[in-house]
């Protein structure tokens, strides 16, 4: 049987007790690799010293091996705070403006990928099937190919693929092109990615789809392919239905139980769009006088990369305008907007998803949006929340139940908020239907179930 080998910058380990640990993505993969007796490495995590020799340990957990690495913290700062946080993650998400390039921090990336080659060729057997997840490890198939390897090769890319004229920005955009074209099956989460890939290649004169869901690049055929991720939807549901059972639970939100409250739920991440939805919130606060004293926006934020400058300074402007809207609107007995910087674990999130009349999930732009899903699933069936969902997430091309609404402007979603609030029963009832029953049928195990069979069909040119 041929083994799995996953490849991640970060590595979700199991528990203490061996139980993988909260995540959709994690369980689904998971499950695949206790399936095909598979193998998960990545970054450990921690920070080593420079002089220490790079090194793999490994652990077995669950049935799953384990190969991490620690990295030096000039590999931490110019491959994952530099490159991939300040480069490729701006202009993937169309932030042009905030991308810092430096040459150091590009070589950085590459010197980390050369790194996860040199790590991983020892372990790899003739069969083994690997799958390469997320921008941090483009190069990453490059690079094993030029040490022989043969095996199959598979990437996802978790966020957006740009259009032409946003990637051509990165001064080593065609690196990155040419990087990609050593897969034998590139992923996306949508069709509108995996066109602004196409087109990248047209206009670069380097490649194109062809017939049959391949594309042809750099002289190499791969297959290309929209594989949209998703959620755990039957443990949503049922940890939603655990935590409207739950009394200690029920008691902690007993505080907001009497208000009809607003949900976000982010990593305090500038793609989101959470300052917008405040601005937003407030908008509709002012238009609608009899909300005040009565809704709120629960806003959940864990903070995330810190280390990378535009991170931190987002963390004292969004936490000032929250303070401001508070200031200027709130009373006595009302605070409109709850502003959390932690984060909750998966049973807490999905009782707070059911009882939030509105789930207000407003990216800038993003990959897919998995709280999206998350809010439909835990939802009521017989009294759900209304969906208020950018047209620029990914989820918003197949959740066709909710409201979708343009980010940039906020007098729309003030009106979409008063919409949804007011939207009556059957109306709800209908849209969360129509959203779960895609949700059922396209959950995250039928997304690895996709993927690793498209790779399995995929011819290995490289054989
Ligand atoms: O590892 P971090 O730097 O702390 O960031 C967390 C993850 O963020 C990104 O998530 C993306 O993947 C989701 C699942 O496919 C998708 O729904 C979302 O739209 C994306 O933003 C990132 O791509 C991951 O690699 C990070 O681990
Ligand atoms: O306090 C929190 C906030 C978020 N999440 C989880 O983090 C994931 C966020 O995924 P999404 O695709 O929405 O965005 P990303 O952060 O990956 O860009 C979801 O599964 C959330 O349930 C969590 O477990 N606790």
């Amino acid at each position: 049987m041929a083994r799995l080998i996953v490849v991640s910058n970060r590595v979700p380990l199991p528990d203490e007790h061996g139980s993988p640990p909260p995540g959709g993505m994690a369980i689904a993969l998971n499950a695949a690799l206790k399936k095909k007796d598979g193998l998960w490495m990545g970054w450990s995590g921690e920070v080593k010293g420079e002089e220490e020799p790079p090194a793999l340990i490994t652990r077995e957990a669950g049935g799953i091996t384990y190969a991490l690495t620690d990295l030096a913290q000039k590999d931490l700062d110019e491959y994952y705070n530099g490159f991939a946080n300040r480069v490729l993650w701006p202009i993937f998400h169309c932030r042009v403006d905030l991308a810092e390039y430096a040459r150091q921090e590009m070589s950085g990336y590459y010197r980390v990928n050369r790194l996860f080659a040199d790590l991983l060729m020892p372990l790899l057997q003739e069969d083994d099937v690997i799958w390469v997840h997320d921008y941090h490890l483009i190069p990453l198939a490059e690079e094993l190919r030029r040490r022989g390897c043969r095996n199959r090769i598979g990437f996802f890319l978790h966020i957006p693929w740009p259009p032409a004229d946003i990637l051509f920005t990165v001064p080593i955009y065609d690196t990155l092109l040419r990087g990609l074209s050593s897969y034998d099956l590139v992923g996306f989460h949508t069709g509108y990615d995996l066109s602004n890939f196409a087109e990248c290649l047209r206009r670069e004169g380097c490649g194109d789809l062809v017939e049959g869901g391949f594309c042809r690049a750099y002289g190499r055929l791969f297959r290309c392919g929209v594989f949209p991720i998703s959620i755990d939807t039957a443990e949503f549901e049922s940890l939603a239905d655990q935590a409207a059972r739950d009394e200690a639970l029920q008691e902690n939100y007993r505080r907001i139980a009497g208000y009809d409250v607003v949900i976000g739920v982010d990593r305090l991440d500038y793609s989101k769009g959470i300052d917008q939805r405040i601005v937003a919130f407030r908008r509709f606060l002012q238009a609608n006088d009899h909300r005040i004293g009565k809704t709120l926006l629960l806003q959940i934020t864990p903070k995330s990369r810190s280390e990378v400058p535009e991170y931190l300074a987002m963390q004292k402007d969004v936490a000032e305008l929250a303070g401001r809207v508070n200031g200027d609107l709130g009373t006595i007995d009302w605070v409109p907007v709850h502003y959390i910087n932690q984060s909750l674990g998966r049973p807490e999130l999905a009782g707070l998803y059911r009882m939030a009349r509105v789930g207000l999930v407003t990216p800038l732009r993003d990959g897919m949006n998995l709280v999206a899903k998350e809010y439909v699933a835990a939802q009521n069936p017989h009294d759900p929340g209304v969906l208020v969902l950018s047209r620029f997430a990914g989820a918003a091309r197949e959740l066709e139940g909710a409201v979708l609404v343009n980010p940039y402007d906020p007098e729309s979603m003030a009106h979409a908020i008063e919409r949804a609030l007011v939207m009556p029963q059957d109306a709800r009832i209908e849209r969360w239907r129509a959203m779960m029953a895609r949700l059922r049928e396209h959950d995250v195990y039928r997304w690895c179930d996709d993927f690793l069979s498209c790779l399995h069909q995929a011819q290995n040119t490289a054989r």
